[in-house]
């Protein structure tokens, strides 16, 4: 395909994505009828996709219009590139700009142009970020950084960067970074690599690495972490010490990669039912992983942030406060139980933490820690409390 026909593609697919079908359903469709797109073709369009979500708004005041059109015009306009040049209507460019479109467009004003936020969701930017709100949100209008974890149990960092560099994966440390690996080169082919394919290295946000690192993991504890999906959180516990690994979600399906990601780390995982949870506690730590808005990820999953309402924010408060009700029952005494989320939002971190202390008078608070979306990581949260 050429440069023009991606633009053309993207914008077929920002169309439909803007009628509600979610992004990634709509590029694995388009790619499955897409047969003449090769792997360059799929990895540019969906980079355009992806990078139009994530600055739609202020694409859209750029380009004059929330349209498929108008948000690629506000794209290449961003960039400081000439649209007539692509927008040529040979082949299978776009067709030529009209001249209302030649004429429409600004630079975003209003700060949730700016940002790219959703109106509603400014305060609550405000409210969780003060001054690190707006650099926050600008931060969320970029792509995310790839980072992997070395397996402390199969590796080290110098083997594991030595290995991927064989595979052609050139990374870089991630400064105080424990065993975090950022990926400078060829993040497309990490999975197929030797070093991720025996585990010396999971694909893991740096942020959730150092929230990880964050807990105290007694040696031979017994760890249930209550929201488990696809593992990670868990996975990264069980690289760090000796231990009794449990693994429990509310929909078991999501705890589907879980098994061949603990074969391949080396470590034994016992996934439990709602049924089961009590016969095998109590437990030394209990960690909710909470499912939350991913405000912290939006750079990874740009559509999420214009489809949360603050309807679906509440709900998603009162499953977490649910969670944490239930999950406190599981600890041992003299355990700990963890909340995360990867949410920026007060409701879903400090808000629920201190709700949780409130609603259960032999609950204290011992850590609450914050890491911003930043070089290395996503926005994350992390409360841990003791009875
Ligand atoms: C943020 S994700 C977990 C991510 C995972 N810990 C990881 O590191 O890959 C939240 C998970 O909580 C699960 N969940 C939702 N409601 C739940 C509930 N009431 N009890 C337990 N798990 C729940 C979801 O199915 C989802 O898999």
């Amino acid at each position: 395909m050429t440069p023009a026909a991606r633009v053309q593609a993207a914008i077929e697919l920002l169309d439909d994505i803007a009628t509600g079908t979610p992004a990634e359903r709509a590029l694995t469709s388009w790619a499955r009828r897409s047969r003449f797109a090769g792997s360059k073709d799929r990895a540019a369009v969906r980079d355009h996709v992806f990078q139009a979500l994530r600055c739609w708004r202020s694409y859209a005041c750029l380009g004059g219009a929330a349209t498929g059109r108008g948000l690629m015009l506000g794209a290449l306009r961003d960039q400081g590139l000439n649209p007539a040049e692509i927008f040529t209507g040979q082949g299978h460019a776009p067709n030529p700009l009209n001249l209302d479109e030649v004429k429409a467009g600004a630079a975003p004003v209003a700060d949730a142009d700016r940002l790219d936020l959703p109106d509603w969701q400014l305060p609550l930017f405000h409210a969780a970020l003060g001054p690190e709100a707006e650099g926050t949100a600008l931060a969320l209008r970029t792509r995310a950084p790839v980072v992997l974890r070395v397996n402390a149990r199969l590796s080290t960092v110098p083997q594991a960067i030595e290995e991927l560099d064989k595979s052609g994966v050139q990374v870089e440390p991630v400064e105080g970074g424990g065993h975090g690996l950022i990926v400078i080169e060829g993040a497309r082919r990490v999975m197929q690599t030797q070093p991720y394919q025996t585990g010396l290295v999971e694909v893991q946000d740096g942020s959730s690495q150092a929230a990880m690192e964050a807990l105290d993991l007694p040696p031979g504890a017994k760890v249930l972490d209550y929201c488990a999906g696809g593992g990670g959180k868990i996975l990264a516990l069980a690289a760090r010490a000796e231990g009794h690994w449990f693994a429990h979600d509310a929909e078991p399906a999501r705890m589907a990669d879980l098994t061949p990601r603990a074969q391949r780390a080396g470590v034994q995982i016992a996934q439990l039912s709602g049924d089961q949870l009590a016969a095998h506690g109590p437990f030394d730590l209990v960690l909710c992983d909470a499912p939350c808005s991913g405000s912290g990820t939006w750079r990874r999953a740009p559509d999420a942030k214009w489809r949360l309402t603050p309807e679906r924010l509440d709900e998603l408060c009162a499953i977490q406060a649910e969670i944490l009700d239930r999950a406190q029952a599981l600890v041992a005494p003299g355990g700990r139980l963890a909340y995360a989320t990867c949410s920026l939002f007060r409701p879903e971190n400090e808000a629920q933490s201190d709700g949780f202390v409130a609603r259960h008078h032999d609950w204290h608070e011992t850590d609450r820690r914050r890491w911003s979306v930043s070089a290395v990581g996503d926005g994350f949260y992390l409360s841990t409390f003791s009875r």
